[in-house]
Order: structure tokens, then sequence, then C-alpha cells
């Protein structure tokens, strides 16, 4: 059902299939966020780099002031971008996030990349990815140490801004370290999860864990087609997953589209899913992914077309690769 929730670890219930707002342009943001939820979402993933939290809240805000929805039933992720892991940063940076969205507080606030970035000042942070300053230089590493950004969250939990607390782009060494000082649950997990990336070891470690994963870019290659040139490199060549045999005959089976059939391998499994689409067709089917169930055999056919393919590298996009996932 559109409605299935999974429980975090801090008790707090995060619905399972979500919409993300990376390249939702800022100046329909509003439009498309009300209409989402009309369509039936109720979880909105943002971040500070997608640059439209100021406008999907007042999507939110519309819908809440309509009576279509109320501030409890809506779910709104949000994550620290890399430049402000020093603690005085993060504080800084979660509360004006939270007056952006406009909400009262924040469901769950992740670390966006457990990669700690010298200081920025926001307005002079550049696409792609925001990784660059104004002259396409890479922007420097800095010396923060993991806890100290973790700390900042648990306070930004302690004051009421963000319930939930979590993760994104992390690894399970990571995830065993933050487990050794975390005094607030690491809640979630957020990974970039599709066929070509199953991450099944990553994804059984956070669930025996109690923490919750949620897969971002579920089409795999589709999901990077309309980005710039440097995103889609790694695309060439590869059978885009909506065309692959096991993926159609599983859609066909369940007359379903291959888009909603890749979407259930990953809510079967209890793994969350936030696609993005600026079609209403597609928004509407997107959401339409936990009421029919695969087969064990399609299930295990799907995952066995791994070959751990990365799309989401920024290495390789960045004039100087970071090495992140290395
Ligand atoms: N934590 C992190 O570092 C990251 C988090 N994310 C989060 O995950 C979200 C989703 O990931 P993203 O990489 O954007 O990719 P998606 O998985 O949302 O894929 C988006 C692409 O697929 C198309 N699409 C959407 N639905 C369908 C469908 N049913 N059939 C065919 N095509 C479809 C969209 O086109 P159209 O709009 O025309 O429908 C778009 O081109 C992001 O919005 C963001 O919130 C993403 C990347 C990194
Ligand atoms: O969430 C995100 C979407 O992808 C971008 C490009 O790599 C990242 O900068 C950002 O993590």
């Amino acid at each position: 059902m559109p409605g299935d929730l999974v429980t975090l670890a801090s008790g707090h219930k995060m619905p399972l299939v979500g919409f993300g707002l990376w390249k939702v342009p800022a100046d329909t943001a509003a439009e498309t966020v009300y209409n989402a939820i009309k369509t039936g979402y109720r979880l909105f993933d943002g971040a500070y780099d997608y640059a439209n939290e100021k406008e999907a809240g007042q999507g939110i805000k519309r819908a809440i002031d309509e009576g279509l929805v109320k501030r409890e039933e809506i779910f709104v992720t949000t994550k620290l971008w890399n430049n402000y892991h020093e603690k005085n940063h993060a504080l800084k940076m979660a509360k004006s996030q939270n007056e952006a969205w406009g909400l009262g507080y924040i469901d769950l606030y992740l670390i966006h990349f457990p990669v700690p970035l010298k200081y920025i000042e926001p307005e002079t942070l550049q696409f792609p990815g925001w990784w660059m300053d104004k002259e396409q230089k890479l922007i420097e590493k800095a010396n923060v140490p993991l806890h100290e950004t973790w700390e900042a969250l648990e306070e930004i939990v302690d004051s009421g801004i963000a319930k939930s607390i979590g993760i994104s782009n992390a690894n399970a060494q990571t995830l065993y370290d933050l487990q050794t000082y975390a005094r607030h649950p690491i809640s979630a997990l957020q990974i970039e999860h599709h066929p070509y990336l199953a991450q099944p070891e990553l994804i059984a470690m956070a669930q025996e864990n109690n923490i919750a994963v949620t897969g971002y870019s579920s089409f795999g290659p589709q999901s990077f087609l309309e980005l710039p040139e440097a995103f889609r490199r790694r695309t060439k060549d590869i059978t885009l997953l909506f065309d692959v045999e096991v993926v159609k005959n599983a859609a066909q089976r369940t007359s379903k589209s291959p888009a909603q059939v890749l979407l259930r391998w990953a809510t079967q499994r209890n793994i969350a899913v936030i696609p993005k689409s600026n079609n209403v067709n597609r928004l509407k089917q997107n959401l339409e992914v936990t009421d029919f169930d695969l087969t064990k055999e399609e299930l295990e056919a799907i995952s066995a077309l791994d070959k751990g393919l990365r799309f989401n590298d920024p290495g390789f996009y960045l004039h100087k690769p970071l090495r992140i996932f290395a």
C-alpha cells in the first residue's frame, strides 16, 4: 500500500515510498510537491544542495493549509552538505534549513556524505554537484572528524529541530564506527541502490543493526540520462534496466511497468525508495509499488544483475577524483 511505513530506531515511522527532490527546478518545486501530495506522496527527500527546500516546503504548507494533510502525516528528509560538517556550521545549517522548509521540524536529517569539505559561503557553491567553487575548482577536504558532525546531529535532535538522524553514502565500516559513540541511534542509511549496484552486504549489515535503508537512483542508468555528459559517462554501452529481459518479463507477468518492478524489487525487501518524476503519470505510477509481489525467483534473478556499477560517484565528474567510494 502507498501507506506502508518503516519504523525507525528512533521510534518514528517513515513511509516506504517517497518523492526525491534532486533536479526538481526551484520554480516548479512548490507546485510539484503540492501535486505529489494530492497523488498520495507523504515522504519528500530533499537536501541543501538540491536548492529547492524553501519551495518544497511551500508546496507542503499549501497542502496543509487546504486541509489535504496534517503536518504529522508528512515526512521530510533533508541533508547536511559536505562543507558544513564542523559542529557550529552544522547547527547553523540545520536551523536555517528547518526555517526554509517552514514546517516546524525536520523528520530525518542525514549527513549527505561522510566527507568533510572546507567551509565555503553557501552562495559560492556551484553545480554540478556543488563540489566545486566558482572557478570550477574542487573544494578541498577539511579536517573534521565524523564524530564531531554526528554530535552536532544529536544536538539537532535534542533541540527538537529533527526527530531522527542518519547518514547517506556511508559504508559498513563507517556505520560500525558511528555505533561506538552514537548517543542517538543511526535511524537511516541512504545509498545508491539498483540491480547494477545491489550492495547486499551493506544492506544486510544495516538492516541487522536496525538502520532503515533507503535506495536512491533506483532505475540505475536511467536515473542519470537527464544529467550533463560527465554524469552519463558510465551509462554508455550499458543496457537500460527497463530493457533487461528479467525485468521486462516480471513487468509483463504482473501487468506493471519495468520501473515499478525495479521499485518493487527494493520495497519488497523493506528498502525505501524515493524516485523523482516531473511527469504526472510516472509520479503516480511510482507510488503504486507495494501492492503486488515479485516471486522469489524474480527477486533473485534481478539481484543477479549486480555489476558493482556505481553511477553517482562524484569522482566521475570532478576534475580531480575524490575516491570517496574507493
Ligand atoms: N543521498 C544522495 O547522495 C543522493 C540522493 N538522491 C535522492 O534520490 C532521488 C532519486 O534519485 P535520482 O538519481 O534522481 O533518480 P530517479 O531514480 O528518481 O530517476 C529519475 C529519472 O527517471 C525518470 N523516471 C522517473 N520515474 C519513471 C518511470 N516510472 N518510468 C520511466 N522513467 C522514470 C525521470 O524522468 P521524468 O522526471 O521525466 O519522469 C528521471 O529521468 C533524488 O531525487 C534524491 O532525492 C539521488 C542521488 C544521490
Ligand atoms: O544527492 C545528490 C545528488 O547527486 C549529486 C551528484 O553526485 C550529489 O551532489 C548529491 O549527493
